[in-house]
């Protein structure tokens, strides 16, 4: 059993020792056995080297980052820029033909290549596909006019954009602080570059969600007088769109909507695309190619596409008729299937701004469409593209054959004379024949057989 403590017996602190000879002996024991011990040192050793390290390391961490933000500059360029766009043509032009061009340009061989695919129209008008490999995401160092220029492509793989369904990218671009001139000069190159293989040649864009984005390699432009319409057609259509471009101030100083609505309605295969495209192309226009029932398209979308369009440019929207003959549908997913006959109408009249807007539409059924939609200001000019006229299959009957050393320019008049009459008659009996069937039959026939196998191709006018 344990004694009870008295009040008077409290238990005290231990004494706090002090240093005597006999436990400064025991101190020395300490030191004997730890400060004499070589692992022990080495391990110290070892922790004051990770120490140092460290704080080297992180020294010339901050070190860098002061002389990266004194002496470096860099650029970025993400893909919803067009300097994206002209600086990866850019990249894979000279990567390839870097060899020829070893004073301006040095790309060091990458590891980390990306491939793009370019088709390439030849004369014959048949084509052929061209592999480029571009650098693909990761660094790689080029040198531009003696300057060493690091390129960082990076790909957001997590988020996509909203509305075109493609991944983030960027490209940084690092130089010297004193090379930094280098940079807009390397953008002028990039752009003139890409530019230039756009010309004589026609962009035809689609829309990409709420975007409009470049659709397949820029075709070769078709003369405007290789589409044969009816006498007075052409230079209708074309005056028209001519005087609108030439009338921007008049439009301001009055108010108006800077924009234009034209229909091209008519059969099947008359020449209305071919004519709008090849008018486009006479103007150095480009295309924006606009499908009404397009999945997903929706009024806002729409709005936003036609307020949007690229600078000089035609909006092109085919078969204005089809889009509305069913009305709004929801599809099982819950996505509008089309766009609302008000939305449209909506679009078509836009917000009022000094932008200017010229919109082709066009039909085979001029009957079908809502008369609200072709009123002046949303169509201003409304032309019918018929089919063949005796005239027309004439005309281009010498074009297709004039030039043909077999004959004589007296014997192409001769059956060119032939065919205007026989289109002539056909049509008095009711009977129809289109410039596509035309064509088509100029292109599989001699000129002796051309003229034959023409009266097989009328049909009913009513067919
Ligand atoms: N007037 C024409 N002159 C020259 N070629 C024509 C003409 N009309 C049609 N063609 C030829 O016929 C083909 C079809 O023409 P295009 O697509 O322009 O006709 P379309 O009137 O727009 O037809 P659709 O109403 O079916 O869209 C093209 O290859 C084009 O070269």
């Amino acid at each position: 059993m344990t004694p009870p403590i008295s009040p008077t017996e409290q238990p005290t602190a231990p004494p706090i020792p002090v240093p005597t000879e006999e436990n400064m002996q025991g101190t020395s024991i300490l030191t004997g056995i730890f400060g004499d011990n070589p692992y022990f040192q080495a391990g110290f050793g070892l922790m004051g080297v990770g120490v140092g390290l460290t704080a080297l390391r992180q020294g010339l961490a901050l070190g860098s980052t002061a002389i990266r933000r004194r002496m470096l500059v860099s650029l970025e360029m993400n893909n919803k820029d067009h300097a994206y766009e002209w600086f990866l043509v850019w990249m894979a032009h000279n990567a390839s033909t870097s060899s020829q061009k070893r004073a301006a340009h040095t790309w060091l061989r990458s590891h980390q290549l990306s491939v793009e695919t370019a088709f390439e129209q030849r004369s014959n008008g048949s084509s052929s596909a061209l592999f480029r490999f571009v650098a693909g995401p990761g660094t790689h160092w080029f040198k531009y006019h003696g300057a060493w220029i690091q390129m960082n492509r990076e790909r957001e793989t997590r988020s996509m954009q909203l509305m075109s369904g493609t991944p983030w990218e960027t490209v940084t671009l690092t130089t010297l602080s004193r090379d930094r001139h280098l940079f807009p000069q390397l953008l002028t190159e990039a752009r003139d570059l890409a530019l230039k293989g756009q010309e004589g040649k026609l962009v035809i864009r689609t829309a990409w969600g709420i975007e409009w984005k470049q659709f397949g390699q820029p075709r070769r432009k078709r003369p405007l007088h290789s589409v044969v319409l009816d006498t007075g057609v052409n230079e209708r259509v074309e005056h028209d769109v001519r005087a609108f471009l030439a009338r921007r101030q008049w439009y301001a100083d009055r108010g108006i909507p800077y924009r234009r609505g034209y229909l091209l309605h008519g059969p099947p295969g008359s020449g209305k695309t071919s004519f709008i495209q090849a008018l486009a192309g006479s103007l150095s226009y480009d295309i924006c190619l606009l499908n009404l029932s397009e999945r997903g398209l929706a009024d806002d979308k729409l709005i936003h596409l036609l307020s949007n369009a690229p600078e000089r440019s035609f909006i092109l929207i085919e078969d204005v008729d089809a889009a509305f003959n069913e009305r709004v549908r929801m599809s099982d997913d819950g996505y509008q299937s089309s766009i609302t006959f008000s939305g449209f109408l909506n679009a078509l009249d836009g917000v009022a701004s000094g932008e200017e807007r010229i919109i082709f539409m066009t039909t085979n059924h001029l009957e079908k469409l809502d008369p609200a939609l072709i009123r002046p200001g949303r169509v201003d000019l409304n032309v019918l593209v018929d089919d063949a006229s005796p005239t027309q299959a004439k005309t281009l009957f010498i074009r297709f054959y004039g030039e043909s050393d077999e004959i004589s320019k007296e014997d192409i008049d001769r059956m060119g004379q032939q065919l205007e009459e026989l289109t002539a008659m056909e049509m008095r009996q009711g009977r129809r024949i289109s410039m596509a069937a035309l064509q088509g039959l100029f292109i599989r026939n001699t000129v002796q057989e051309a003229v034959a196998g023409c009266r097989e191709l009328f049909v009913d006018r009513r067919t």
